[in-house]
């Protein structure tokens, strides 16, 4: 027989009128920045808490639209112990994070809905029957209570007493919409929060969309999250996971980030003594280097690089767009046909010396910044890239290049990839002035990760600094 399709029971069911009373109002700083924490009891006794940003009770704002609100239903094992059998907390983090993000909005924490209203420990003997193999639905049915119990005229009050009539709701519930509807609320907009997909929850979200009207939870890629400046918060475990771990700090990081890669010899080269550079071809790096050009704003790479290796410095293997491209090249011996002056939807800066000939008839993506001789230096370099609003970027290479980004002292992080070959002599890679005393020498927290036959060492100079 087919799983029957429930609505929840309309919020007039109950019987409690809830007549929410204000009791008291505070702050409270969280990892999403600080909120308004207002505190409300209904008339049945229960107390409810608002976390709000950016909402004027006496003098509320109806020129923008309505502010972000979600009505979360309290969940103790979800939203504080952090289980993965429900969606529940991370929800509730995705809500602040949003809200924090538009700086205006609220989380209306409703006290009382635990289990979908039944309660905690209905809820807990209603997850005991799912262990034996029966859905969200049919446990409640089992246990001789409703299948959802919740109301929510209480939030409606409470919204009302902020001054916050219409909302645009972050709920997947279309229930939560309609009973706020009923109770007053103009709901512009509903759309679901992103949250992870796993083995744990994958049932109970099946169940919600299937049995409970649930619209299909937008489940989080961590690449997307990351593309857009955002850490997972719980990335599932595997290649989620690897890639939160890994690349979490650059989407995270709000300032200038400069991150330098380089990949050499295990003696120290980039290429053989006559220019032979293939040791770049076979990378092995899982898309590593691919990954660093999508997440940042801009990669910078020295004139010889691109002469020999004439490379496009385009993300292709890996989804996201291709940062800026940043050519150092004083004596402009980049010839136009070199693929990063190509005309390909892709700008470039390309960085000559003052009396340096520049051919004509550049693409309109191609600019030009003359620098004086001197004026080449890797701090200068990056306050060229700040004016124009490129924040995070990657030194590429060649060993130069990186090599005076690092004796700078920019670089927040050097990827130091070596390659299970010895060269002898070579183009150099990572050189630099170096100190006396070994003690002096440059070290930092280190993470280290396998590409293949290559070692990838990433150093931490942030950590240090
Ligand atoms: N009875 C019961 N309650 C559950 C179960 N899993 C989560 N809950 C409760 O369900 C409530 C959340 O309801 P959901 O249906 O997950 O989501 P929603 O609040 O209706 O919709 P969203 O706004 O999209 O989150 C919380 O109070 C949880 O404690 C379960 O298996 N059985
Ligand atoms: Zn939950």
């Amino acid at each position: 027989m087919p799983a029957q399709s429930v609505r929840s029971l309309p919020s007039e069911s109950s019987s409690v009128p809830a007549s929410v009373e204000r009791v008291a109002e505070t702050v409270l700083p969280t990892r999403h920045g600080t909120f308004r924490l207002v505190g409300y009891r209904d008339g049945g006794g229960t107390e409810h808490v608002v976390l709000a940003q950016g909402i004027d009770d006496d003098a509320p704002d109806t020129t923008g639209p309505p502010p972000l609100v979600r009505v979360h239903s309290e969940c103790l094992t979800g939203d504080a112990l952090g289980s993965w059998r429900c969606d529940c907390g991370e929800q509730l983090d995705a809500a602040l994070a949003e809200i924090a993000r538009e700086g205006r909005g609220a989380v209306v924490y409703v006290r009382g809905h635990e289990g979908r209203g039944i309660g905690l420990l209905a809820k807990l003997k209603a997850y005991a029957l799912q262990d034996q193999g029966i859905d969200t639905v049919d446990a409640n049915t089992a246990l001789g209570l409703p299948v959802d119990a919740r109301r929510y005229d209480q939030a409606a009050e409470i919204l009302q007493d902020l001054g916050i009539g219409a909302v645009r709701l972050l709920s997947g519930n279309p229930a939560k919409e309609e009973a706020l509807e009923d109770l007053g609320i103009r709901v512009v907009e509903r759309r679901g929060l992103v949250v992870s997909e796993r083995s744990e929850n994958a049932r109970y979200l099946a169940t919600k969309r299937a049995r409970m009207r649930h619209d299909a939870a937008p489940v989080a890629d961590a690449w997307d999250l990351l593309l857009d400046g955002v850490v997972p918060a719980a990335p599932a475990p595997g290649e989620a996971e690897e890639l939160a771990h890994r690349y979490g700090y650059v989407a995270a990081a709000t300032g200038q980030l400069v991150i330098g890669q380089l990949r050499q010899s295990l003696d120290g080269f980039i290429a053989s003594r006559t220019g032979d550079a293939g040791l770049h071809e076979d990378r092995g790096d899982q898309g590593h280097l691919q990954r660093l050009r999508a997440l940042v704003d801009a990669v910078v790479v020295g004139a010889s690089t691109v002469l020999t290796e004439d490379c496009s410095l385009a993300v292709e293997e890996v989804p996201g767009s291709s940062p800026v491209r940043v050519v150092l090249d004083a004596g402009a011996k980049v010839g136009v046909q070199a693929r990063v002056l190509a005309d390909d939807g892709v700008p470039t800066l390309w960085i000559t010396g003052l009396g340096a000939v520049v051919p004509t008839g550049l693409p309109a993506s191609v600019e030009v910044v003359r620098l004086a001789e001197g004026d080449f230096a890797p701090r200068r370099v990056l306050d060229i890239l700040q004016a124009r609003g490129l924040w995070k970027v990657l030194i590429e290479g060649g060993g130069k290049t990186v090599s005076r980004f690092l004796d700078a002292g920019v670089l927040d992080r050097l990827y130091l990839t070596t390659a299970p070959v010895l060269v002898g002599d070579g183009v150099p890679g990572i050189r630099f002035s170096g100190s006396d005393a070994l003690d002096e020498a440059r070290s930092a927290p280190v993470r280290r990760f396998v590409f293949g036959q290559d070692i990838c060492t990433e150093f931490n100079f942030a950590a240090v600094r």
